[in-house]
């Protein structure tokens, strides 16, 4: 908790130092038009971390759930936990310094007890995660082709689907040439060309644009239900990002996969996504449609951050507005008069 306050302490002047967090969820249904039993339900996640100066909060208390086929953006500053979350839901937080604790961790319809994670590849069966550095997240010297193969089996292992490709989905052991076909198509369908030199290549012999491409394409040949996607594109250009970015969603729209896609970029998350969970301090601090998320946002933070979006009229200014330019100007809220919790269709 130590750090966690030290951090509200730095920025000094929103909702967190008061101790009030809004946590506003909206109805799935009325945000996406989902349905339904939902994919993931968090309730009450906790994520600490034991360091030699004391325990690191980085996700505290937080609740949400994501619907079959959503799309959720969790955006926020450095430091405010995101990337903590989305490898506890991974379950990649296995070290011994860390406690997670939750009231209810439910997958697919079934509770995710840490202990039944097993080795990569086949942590959480349907549970997929890509990283910002396809450089670092891909083994250096085991080709592409051979990664690819590896996931494509385990899926097969655990009944995992992956489409196309010949089959392998079945729950049995896939024939080889079932597989290396499979390991084609994925790459084929994330738009690598050159297919067998990219098979046999490692990753340091690829561009970036290409290998996260790569990492997309071994994150989703298994078929899973959830990916979870860290910075996917923050190594990119902004014109490579884009384009890594919208296969990525074609892909997984395609497949009716859930994403929780995890970004700095407020922007991004309002172009792609249903809805974006604002993090500050390890809490989500505010759950909106996406879409409606400027005329919407009623959380210090959020309303902050927005207004660091670069515009035409910015281009105008001196300076750029940040964070601490913008916290310097706002008044700092009395308890009393920070906005309450909403939910949209009260009004
Ligand atoms: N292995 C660790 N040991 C101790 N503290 C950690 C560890 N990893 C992260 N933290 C701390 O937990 C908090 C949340 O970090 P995290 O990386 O989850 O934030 P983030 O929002 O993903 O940041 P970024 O956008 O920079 O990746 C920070 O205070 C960070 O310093």
């Amino acid at each position: 908790m130590a750090q966690t306050r030290r951090h509200a302490d730095d920025l000094g002047r929103w909702a967190l130092t008061t101790g009030i967090v809004i946590d506003e969820a909206e109805p799935r249904s009325a945000v996406s038009g989902l349905t339904g039993r939902p994919i993931l339900t968090v309730e009450g996640m906790t994520v600490r971390y034991g360091t030699s100066h004391g325990d690191v909060t980085a996700v505290d208390d937080v609740s949400f759930t994501l619907g079959h086929g959503e799309r959720v953006a969790l955006v926020g500053e450095s430091g405010s936990g995101k990337t903590t979350l989305g490898l506890a839901l991974a379950g990649f937080l296995t070290q011994d310094n860390v406690r997670i604790e939750h009231s209810r961790l439910d997958f697919d319809g079934a509770a995710l007890s840490r202990v039944a994670r097993s080795r990569l590849p086949e942590r959480t069966p349907g549970l997929s995660m890509i990283f910002q550095d396809a450089m670092t997240t891909l083994d250096p010297v085991w080709p592409i082709g051979g990664q690819l193969r590896a996931v494509i089996r385990a899926a097969a292992r655990t009944g995992g689907g992956g489409g196309g490709g010949g089959g392998g989905g079945g729950g049995g052991r896939p024939k080889r040439a079932e597989v290396r076909d499979r390991a084609r198509y994925w790459l084929d369908k994330v738009g690598l060309r050159d297919t067998e030199r990219v098979l046999r290549a490692r990753p340091y012999e690829l561009s970036g644009g290409m290998r996260q491409r790569a990492m997309i394409a071994i994150a989703l040949c298994g078929g899973p239900k959830l990916l979870i996607a860290d910075e996917p594109t923050s190594a990119l250009d902004a014109s490579l990002a884009r384009e890594a970015m919208e296969t990525m969603l074609a892909l997984t729209r395609e497949s009716g996969t859930s994403v929780l896609v995890i970004s700095h970029d407020i922007l991004l998350a309002q172009e792609y996504t249903d809805r974006t969970f604002v993090m500050y301090g390890g809490r989500i601090v505010e759950q909106r449609s996406s879409a409606r998320l400027v005329d919407t946002a009623t959380h210090p933070y959020t309303v902050a951050l927005l207004r660091c979006v670069p515009t035409l009229e910015s281009a105008e200014l001196d300076e750029l507005p940040t964070l601490a330019s913008v916290a310097a100007e706002t008044r700092p809220a009395a308890p009393a008069e920070v906005p309450s919790a909403r939910t949209e269709g009260q009004d």
